[in-house]
């Protein structure tokens, strides 16, 4: 099955739309072209789940607050969240309303699918909604995402939200109809159809984001081989053309599923950006972790770095230096030093867990096929 055919055919589907394409240059909400969204996505909705990631908080926020511009601090920007977020909420539910549908607002930070607790009821909390027939409608939680638990981007937050709920497809919508060679505002570049290893991304060029834009194709493109790599069919199209692209038509770039489908949690820990720490193994603990999948004991560490809690993401660390898994790790930095390398009958009765779980756990594998970065400055 080709992979449009795989978006056409999806019985569940996360569709992901970016902030050029519900608002204006002067920022605040372009309301013909979010309900003209929303008429696609809610025909589509009839037979299939679908879950809508939207952008856009920011630039709805902007005239509100009566700012010119999109601001370039991090509180401006949470603060134009937090007022555009109302209004982009309140557009999708009368826009949905007027298909009889219902919309439910869900906002996530990374802490939320990484640690167990918090991944297992947003998981829920999505399969309630999908079956109660709602449309649940993401973003992140921007007013209170601070750099270090940030998915940075709407892209990838729909590539994650694609695992979470186990989607077939993952659909990311944008003012520009595809992935072009080179950046589509210089002449001369043309769109790639498919996208069926890296040797098809090899000659592209990205330029910028649009002003109202956060990740730019960059940003969708590492999403979509995050997504693709991890098993997922996946299609950048332009939100103008959303019914045909829902549909399964000859629109956008198409990028083919290669690879196992991770678990939702496993897919973040290997591709999240940041961690907050590292634990140094030695070589058995790595052959333990690595080569038989199992957890970290304190005995295999031979030391820490970072200002980490328990429950944060870090990087394990071969005798080498090289990072070999990252997990969540079950102990505060500040506890570390007293417990590495003491085998676990050692250890008071209250640390005698594993450092970092198994389930908590995922190799990390260099990407065979590098993701174009942004190039030109135009
Ligand atoms: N090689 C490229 N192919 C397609 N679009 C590109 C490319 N390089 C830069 N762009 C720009 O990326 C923009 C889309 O990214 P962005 O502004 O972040 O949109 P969104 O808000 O939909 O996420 C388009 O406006 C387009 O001009
Ligand atoms: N969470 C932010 C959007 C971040 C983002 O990725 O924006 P975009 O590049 O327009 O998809 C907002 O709602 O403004």
């Amino acid at each position: 099955m080709s992979a449009r055919d795989a978006v056409a055919g999806a019985r569940r589907l996360v569709v992901k739309v970016g902030s050029t394409s519900l608002t204006s240059v002067d920022g605040g909400l372009d309301v013909a072209r979010l309900d003209a969204l929303v008429d696609a996505v809610a025909a589509r909705a009839q037979a299939t789940q679908v879950v809508l990631v939207s952008s856009g908080a920011i630039a709805a926020g902007l005239r509100p607050l009566g700012l010119p511009r999109r601001p370039r601090d991090l509180a401006t920007q949470q603060a134009a969240a937090a007022a555009g977020q109302v209004h982009l909420t309140h557009a999708y539910a009368e826009a949905f309303a007027r298909h009889g549908r219902t919309v439910g607002q869900v906002l996530l930070t990374s802490h939320d699918v990484v640690r167990r607790g918090p991944y297992r009821n947003a998981r829920r909390t999505f399969e309630r909604l999908l079956g109660l027939g709602v449309v649940p409608v993401v973003n992140e939680n921007d007013t209170v995402a601070t750099d270090e638990i940030r998915f940075g981007d709407n892209d990838r937050l729909a590539a994650l939200v694609t695992h979470v709920i186990s989607a077939d497809a993952l659909v990311l919508l944008s003012d520009v109809d595809g992935v072009y060679d080179a950046d589509p505002r210089a002449p001369g570049a043309s769109l790639v159809r498919e996208v069926t290893g890296g040797s098809d991304l090899a000659g592209v060029r990205v330029g910028k984001p649009s002003s109202l834009g956060t990740g730019g194709m960059a940003s969708k493109l590492a999403a979509a081989d995050l997504a693709s790599g991890a098993g997922v069919p996946v299609l950048v199209a332009a939100a103008a053309d959303a019914r045909a692209a829902l549909d399964g038509a000859e629109v956008g770039t198409v990028f083919a599923p290669h690879g196992p489908r991770l678990s939702a949690r496993r897919f973040w820990l290997r591709h999240m950006a940041g961690t907050r720490g590292r634990l140094h193994l030695d070589a058995g603990a790595v052959r333990a972790v690595v080569g038989r999948r199992r957890s970290l004991l304190a005995a295999g560490i031979t030391g820490s770095d970072g200002d980490f809690e328990s429950g944060d993401v870090v990087d394990l660390v071969d005798p080498r230096g090289e990072v070999v898994a990252r997990g969540v790790v079950a102990f505060d930095a500040e506890e570390l030093p007293e417990i590495s390398g003491r085998s676990s009958d050692d250890l008071p009765p209250e640390q005698r867990r594993e450092v970092v779980h198994a389930d908590d756990l995922v190799p990390v594998v260099s990407p065979p096929d590098p993701v174009p970065a942004e190039v030109s400055s135009s």
